[in-house]
């Protein structure tokens, strides 16, 4: 679904250069999940941009369903931060504006967009506004908004810091539950390592700034709501604390 090869991203123009990526290859199947996790600053929101087509590499290639990536692709949703809310339209407005730029609101597409809604515990907020939600329910508008349009590849940009480990944890367990049920082919940004082993069948683990590939780490238990608490889970987290480490030039302990 997703090759990424060889790609520098510069940031420029007359009065600066910025190397945010260099050397990044990786590659997603289609239908699998993908966690993104390195320091501050490494270019992992750099990267999202390029898998949404809103940026083009420096050098290198980004192919997405076997084709270059010349621009944003219809059937790619991207969910930023601030989660992009409109404060003055309803829940509803919020959760079909996507449709309604595209033209595509018909009766049939309602119907699902009350689904999706009503899968996401939204349906009794139809008629209240982004401030009146808590943040759990704003993150779930913020991922209705996006499976209405009913992608087949979802990036996610940190798309739970705003939140508390109780809600961040429940979340988790919904974004997991949409993946498996919609053979969706998912790419999440993150800064936390659980999440990533969480939600990531493969890890990839950047570098700080140029932001290169420093491990791959495939993670075929990612998917199992159970994960979380078994054995093998601790140790990717602990693995990748060690990796984070390392490649920050701090030293860390031999076990
Ligand atoms: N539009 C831009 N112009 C110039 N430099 C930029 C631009 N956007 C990002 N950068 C720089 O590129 C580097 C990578 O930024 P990016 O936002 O991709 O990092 P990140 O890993 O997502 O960071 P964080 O984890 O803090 O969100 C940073 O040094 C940043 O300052």
């Amino acid at each position: 679904m997703i090759e990424i090869n060889n790609v520098d991203l510069v940031y420029e123009d007359n009065h600066y250069q910025v190397k945010a990526l260099e050397k990044v290859s990786l590659s997603v199947g289609q239908g699998d999940s993908c966690a993104v996790i390195g320091p501050s600053g490494c270019g992992k929101t750099t990267l999202l941009f390029l898998l949404a087509g809103l940026l083009r590499p420096t050098r290198g290639q980004v192919m997405i369903a076997g084709k270059e990536l010349l621009g944003p692709r219809r059937n790619t949703a991207l969910i930023l931060q601030d989660y992009g809310l409109l404060p003055w339209k309803t829940v509803w407005k919020n959760a079909v504006l996507g449709l309604e730029i595209r033209g595509r609101l018909s009766r049939t597409q309602q119907a699902k967009v009350m689904t999706i809604l009503k899968e996401l515990g939204l349906a009794e907020f139809i008629h209240h506004y982004p401030a009146q939600l808590s943040g759990g329910q704003r993150q779930r508008l913020a991922i209705a908004r996006a499976l209405a349009l009913e992608p087949d590849l979802l990036l996610m940009d940190e798309p739970l810091s705003a939140l508390d480990a109780l809600t961040r944890e429940k979340l988790q367990e919904t974004i997991l539950d949409i993946w498996c049920r919609r053979n969706l082919t998912m790419v999440l940004v993150t800064h936390n390592i659980e999440e990533a082993v969480f939600l990531g069948r493969k890890i990839i683990i950047f570098s700080p700034r140029p932001g290169r590939v420093i491990k791959v780490i495939e993670n075929p238990e990612a998917g199992n709501s159970h994960y979380r608490h078994q054995v093998e889970f601790y140790q990717t987290c602990s693995l990748i604390r060690s990796l984070l480490k390392e490649s920050n030039g701090d030293r860390v302990p031999r076990e």
